[in-house]
């Protein structure tokens, strides 16, 4: 076939380096940017496969996230703004790695696994994030899609978001709203607008937030963006991408892992600030108080301070909608007991990674997740949607009701609901504390974070560890379970567990406990110095060594 002929042709522009094998790992493929160019023209190929299949646009966004600039990485997305299914990973792996003699054979098996019509026509669109090297990575995807005959959309610099928002938008006819950067800004900003309009009495301080954007995409599409606010909510931008380098010693995951604010950024004691990763899909807050004490606010409160307010929401409207909080391993103790037996509502735990607490959401009437480094979302069922639109144009009802509606039909438009998204999830935050006429320091003592500390060891092969019960549990090696139980049971509140990165070649450890009394804290700390002890031993498990 003369496809098949152009992709061999145009393949052989874009080679794979002899010997390189690597993983879809837990959102899609990221390594050292050289290493990457063949992996995106391979991924424009397979996203061509997937929209032949799916009679659907694909994304590709070409980003890796929060990790150095010198990185790079590929995430594939799904007809409706999700990640790509768990079975198409698998294939991307397979045409990743396959040798360049044997692309083609890879390929014609995905056409025949999946029985895809290679007639059907193939629509992708593409964006990339501001590293130096996506230019030329995205273009490889370009190729890709091009040899396969696929007709694709160039979107250029875009946030990992606004792109699963433009799929969704496309595949629902734009019943979702206009596939493109405007569209994006008036629908969130309008539902932002709508919601704050009968806030009484906020006062500038209130207005203002001070935000960190890893001088990466986040902080220029935030600058696009805040002419569309119209001063309802007033940005001071750091880390714009003008003089430091992106993601360095800044951004979400800097401050969440650190537990320190950027550098880059002048914090005023009481101020109310935020910081975005390098792809703007995850947000923290957090601020300093009068004693210059960090306090962070991460996915685990916004979840907290999200779901609280959608639950009263729905109490005041009468809507019988079932809500659930969906969490990892890593959710602060804290937050899930504060959720469970204060708010009452329901609280499931997943594997890391927003593929499988987008899903376990999806049950439920309304479904908030995040993990706790401040990548989440909420999802709202079909159903629940029309009920609250019903309510909302019912003339019938009385005000409280009709108010509650009102308020959750402009908090479903705030809200996107393809991916995390650091944007909606700030104009979400803000809209909530704005209503609520509540300050960062009233949200931030709703519950007390159990203090904690997560660690990476580097081991020879992460993949000896295997667990369970959402990765709270280690099953192999032999004993390493039972190691950690023995030394968690001599704490209070002490929860800790180990498991292989799905990103990193690296094991975490995690711990946390009750440490009121000052001098307890020195025991946390020995907990996980004994665990970090424990994985460095060396020989102690066939498979381990240093
Ligand atoms: C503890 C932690 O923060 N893990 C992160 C990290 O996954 P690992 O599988 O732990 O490497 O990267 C994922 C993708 O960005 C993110 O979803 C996840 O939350
Ligand atoms: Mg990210």
């Amino acid at each position: 076939m003369a496809q098949f002929q152009e992709v061999l042709k145009q393949s052989a522009l874009h080679p794979k380096p002899a010997g390189l094998v690597l993983q879809y790992g837990t959102s899609g493929f990221r390594t050292n940017a050289k290493q990457l160019d063949h992996i995106m023209f391979r991924m424009g190929l397979l996203a061509t496969l997937r929209s032949k299949k799916t009679k659907a646009t694909i994304g590709v966004m070409v980003t890796a996230s929060h990790n150095p600039e010198e990185d790079n990485g590929v995430k594939l997305i799904d007809p409706m703004g999700e990640m790509v299914t768990q079975d198409w990973e698998e294939h991307a792996t397979q045409l990743a790695n396959a040798d360049q003699e044997d692309l083609l054979t890879a390929l014609k098996n995905i056409i025949e696994k999946e029985a895809i019509n290679m007639s059907q026509e193939a629509n992708v669109f593409v964006g990339k994030d501001t590293r130096s090297s996506s230019a030329s990575l995205s273009q490889a995807v370009l190729d890709g899609v091009s040899a396969l005959g696929g007709h694709s959309k160039d979107y250029g610099l875009v946030t990992t978001p606004q792109l699963h928002y433009m799929v969704c938008c496309q595949n629902t006819q734009g019943k979702y709203g206009e596939a493109t950067v405007e569209g994006y800004y008036t629908k969130f900003c309008q539902a932002f607008i709508q919601l704050t309009k009968n806030t009484s009495n906020r006062t500038d301080d209130q207005k203002h937030l001070c935000l960190d954007g890893a001088n990466g995409i986040g902080a220029l599409k935030v600058r696009e963006m805040e002419s569309h606010l119209k001063k309802e909510l007033q940005i001071s931008l750091n880390n714009d991408g003008s003089k430091g380098r992106l993601n360095h010693q800044c951004g979400a995951d800097y401050v969440k892992v650190q537990q320190k604010p950027p550098t880059g950024i002048k914090i005023n004691p009481g101020e109310r600030c935020c910081s975005f990763d390098g792809d703007a899909d995850r947000i923290v807050y957090y601020y300093t108080d009068s004693e210059g004490t960090f306090h962070l606010l991460d996915g685990d409160k916004m979840a907290t301070l999200i779901s609280t307010f959608l639950k009263e929401l729905l109490t005041q409207a009468g809507l019988d909608l079932k809500i659930a909080v969906v969490q990892t391993a890593y959710a602060n103790g804290s937050s899930t007991h504060y959720l469970e037996n204060t708010m009452k509502v329901l609280v499931r735990c997943t594997k890391t990674g927003v593929k499988h607490l987008h899903h376990v959401a999806q049950e439920f009437d309304v479904g908030v997740y995040f993990e706790a480094n401040g990548h989440g979302t909420v999802l709202f069922s079909k159903a629940a949607e029309e009920k609250i639109q019903q309510l909302a144009e019912d003339t019938n009802v009385n005000d409280k009701r009709k108010k509650a509606a009102l308020l959750l039909r402009n908090t479903i438009n705030v809200i996107n609901q393809t991916v995390g998204d650091a944007i909606s999830d700030m104009l979400l935050i803000e809209a909530i504390l704005a209503i609520k006429g509540m300050t960062i320091q009233q949200w931030d003592t709703i519950y007390t974070d159990l203090p904690n500390r997560q660690l990476k060891v580097k081991v020879a092969d992460r993949r000896v560890i295997d667990t369970t019960d959402a990765e709270r549990r280690a099953v192999t090696p032999a004993g390493l379970q039972e190691a950690i139980d023995n030394l968690v049971k001599k704490y209070r509140q002490a929860r800790s567990f180990v498991r292989p990165s799905g990103t990193e070649d690296v094991v975490r450890v995690y711990a946390e406990a009750d440490t009121q009394v000052r001098n307890l804290f020195s025991k946390l700390s020995l907990l996980l110095i004994l665990m970090a002890v424990l994985l460095r031993l060396k020989n102690i498990w066939k498979g381990i060594v240093l």
